[in-house]
């Protein structure tokens, strides 16, 4: 029995995984997944394992031990992980977002500067709402000091002997229908204020969304394939779309909500003191708890808003991949376990959205009651002090109010703070998408190559694809391919065809060896200028995109004539079916091409890549969809558009590739045969003959 690590690509989120292959030579894969130790089985070759849910990866490892001193030599002690299964157990190797997930990981202060420095552009917006935001605080701030005096001001006028105070002798120079109507005058100040506040924080919030959406967006359609092997759409997309608002809010509305409460707290205090500072000190005596309680509260927030922004993402992976996946679910019948996998996903969500509203409503409820019992204390402190005479009931008016503000900014401070780390966390997975920097990037600094003839040279090309890395491709795999030429690239199923066209394509560079054009190497060539102006591909499986069919085939090139249009339809045999349709060019295809049949998607494909008249065309299993005539009619096209290009057909049905020059037969990651179709299909005992042989069973 032999132990050895899986690509950690097929699994979703595991810490280790061990492929087991068995006596009998089958292969059952077992992944120990995170946090509580439990263990999957996945079975394969109709073996079946099943491991207790408790079992420990050092338990796991030494079960595999005695398992296989019993039935035969071990290759690798599983007590001491291999080096490849290191490599696969560290998330950051290749699982480059999930590394951030963790809240522990997230420096505070390097993702608050982060956080700020991507606001800066808004600092004049930001600047504004901050002006705004003094006005409206120092309105409302001034709201007990006006109370408590009317208050004094209407007792003493009401001949009882409350105070001597004087402001309120001031005061009585003025009519008291003038008194209010002032005050109502600042309280529409204040409003105005807030208007302004609100608004240039909205505005600096959404500019700041926007910016980051963009740029995140740039920077990930500019990643290498690889990027989108390790990570799945729809987890980049809730990233996009949820955690984008999260820090756009803590940078605004946060921010604002956190400078007014700041204000408003120290104000308050000030004033409180100001009023009677030994009332102010029995208030604070709540402040030391509730900081403390506060921080706590964060911490737990920030921790739990972290795991849930993750299972919010796994929510939109899996109804992002199910939809997308309808029809073989509808094939299948299948809609009750999606509904439900979705259910279980959806369910994750809440329970962590539970435990952080226990969080909440602990800490809110145990404030909101040091808040009440320190008013009962003002009170009855207060009440005894305007018995006294210390202090006019209009002056404990004032201060109760002052308390009631500074209690409130102080809740809201806390809430600032719990808010700011959800944003912390949220920037931190941003940043991550927004720093990945993929090793195939899409460089601006390569050669241009303006014209070329169209050699295609691969020398010693050794690959495999990074997720799979102990799966190798292809070993030292050459052969030139001529200027002009039709060259079909055939071998069994899995023999790595469609491969040649992604390493052409340069969606991978190799692991060594070197693939050139014309002589330069892909290595030293502008990646984007090479597929814009010199390569076109029609995929395995042509995608359209959800638009016109004129949009469609005028993808690569968005400024082509209709005439031009029109000609590279009628040369990949397209003309027919399109004018059939009552709205011709116009007529919409569908989201992913849907609404077109596989035909009719693979001409539409080959029309968009003949548009942009490249020298070199591949054309990946280009018939595969398409019926006896319909393959008659692309056959017919080929035939066209061969003429001056060289072409690289990747084809299984070997029928459709009889009027290619050379024929390259690839098996076991190299080339093994290599020649023109009538020799190869004469060579007895040849390869290429026994594939044919094998398609004629
Ligand atoms: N993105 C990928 N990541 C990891 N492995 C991959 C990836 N794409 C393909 N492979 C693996 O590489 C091998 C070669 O795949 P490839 O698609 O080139 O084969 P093919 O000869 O074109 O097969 P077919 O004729 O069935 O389409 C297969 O074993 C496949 O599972």
């Amino acid at each position: 029995m032999i132990w050895q690590a899986m690509p950690k690509s097929m699994f979703q989120k595991p810490t280790v995984q061990f492929a087991h292959l068995t006596s009998s030579g089958s292969l059952a894969q077992i992944v120990l997944l995170p946090g509580n130790n439990r263990i999957r089985k996945t079975v394969l070759n109709g073996h079946r394992f099943a491991y207790p849910a408790t079992v420990t990866q050092r338990q796991f490892s030494s079960q595999s031990q005695s398992s296989q001193s019993s039935n035969s030599p071990p290759t690798h002690t599983s007590n001491t992980p291999s080096p490849q299964l290191q490599q696969l157990s560290n998330p950051s190797s290749s699982f480059a977002l999930k590394a951030k997930d963790s809240a522990e990981k997230i420096s505070f202060w390097k993702e608050t500067s982060r956080i700020f420095k991507l606001a800066r552009p808004e600092a004049p917006l930001l600047l504004g709402a901050g002006v705004f935001l003094l006005i409206s605080s120092a309105v409302s701030m001034s709201i007990p000091f006006s109370m408590g005096k009317i208050l004094d001001f209407v007792m003493v006028q009401m001949g009882l002997k409350v105070t001597d105070d004087e402001f309120l002798h001031l005061m009585s120079s003025f009519p008291l229908e003038t008194l209010f109507a002032g005050l109502i005058a600042v309280f529409l100040i204040g409003a105005a204020a807030n208007f302004g506040r609100i608004m240039l924080m909205r505005m600096a919030g959404e500019k700041i969304i926007e910016r980051m959406r963009n740029r995140i967006f740039d920077n990930i359609i500019r990643q290498d394939v690889k990027f989108f092997d390790e990570n799945r759409t729809g987890e980049i997309i809730s990233r996009l779309s949820a955690d984008t608002v999260i820090v756009g809010k803590a940078l605004t509305q946060n921010l604002s909500d956190g400078l007014r409460n700041g204000v408003m707290a120290i104000v308050g205090t000030g004033m409180m003191l100001y009023v009677n500072a030994s009332l102010t000190l029995t208030m604070m005596s709540i402040i030391p708890p509730i900081a403390f309680a506060a921080i706590y509260y964060g911490k737990i927030v920030r921790d739990l808003s972290a795991k849930t922004q993750t299972a919010t993402s796994h929510t939109t992976q899996v109804a992002q991949e199910k939809l997308d996946a309808l029809r073989t679910v509808r094939a299948f019948a299948q809609e009750p376990r999606e509904s439900k996998s979705y259910a279980v996903e959806t369910h994750k969500v809440y329970e962590l959205s539970m435990k952080e509203t226990t969080a909440s409503a602990s800490f809110f409820s145990g404030a909101g009651f040091a808040g009440n019992f320190v008013a009962v204390a003002i009170l009855y402190y207060g009440g005894s002090l305007v018995a006294a005479g210390t202090i006019s009931p209009g002056e404990l008016t004032s201060f109760f109010l002052y308390s009631t503000y500074v209690g409130f900014s102080m809740l809201g401070l806390s809430s600032f703070y719990g808010e700011l780390m959800k944003g912390v966390g949220a920037s931190a997975r941003l940043f991550a998408l927004l720093e990945s920097r993929g090793s195939v990037q899409l460089s601006q600094s390569g050669k241009k190559l303006q014209s070329i003839t169209g050699l295609i040279e691969f020398k010693n090309v050794s690959f495999t694809y990074p997720t799979r890395p102990e799966a190798p491709i292809f070993k030292n795999l050459s052969f030139t391919i001529q200027p002009g030429t039709t060259v079909a690239i055939v071998g069994k199923s899995g023999s790595g065809k469609s491969t040649v066209a992604q390493l052409l394509l340069r969606f991978y560079d190799p692991n060594s060896g070197s693939i050139s054009i014309d002589g330069h190497d892909l290595r030293t060539l502008d990646g984007a200028h090479l597929r814009d102006n010199t390569i076109a591909f029609v995929a395995q499986e042509p995608t359209l995109f959800a638009a016109t069919i004129h949009e469609n085939i005028a993808y690569g090139r968005p400024d082509a004539s209709h005439a031009e249009i029109l000609a590279a339809a009628d040369q990949a045999n397209a003309l027919g079916f399109i004018e059939s349709f009552p709205d011709g060019f116009e007529t919409y295809t569908g989201e992913k091409g849907v609404a077109m049949s596989g035909g009719q998607k693979q001409r539409i494909a080959i029309a968009r890549a003949l548009l942009k008249e490249p020298r070199i065309l591949v054309l990946d299993e280009a018939t595969s969809a398409l019926d006896a005539s319909s393959e008659y009619l692309v056959q017919d096209a080929m035939s066209k558009i061969v003429k001056g290009r060289t072409v690289i057909t990747i084809a299984h049905r070997l029928s459709t590739i009889q009027q290619a020059d050379i024929v390259i037969v690839i098996e076991d990651g190299h080339v093994a045969e290599i020649g023109e179709y009538d020799a190869l299909v004469e060579k007895v005992d040849g390869k290429f003959r026994k594939l044919i042989e094998a398609q004629l069973v």
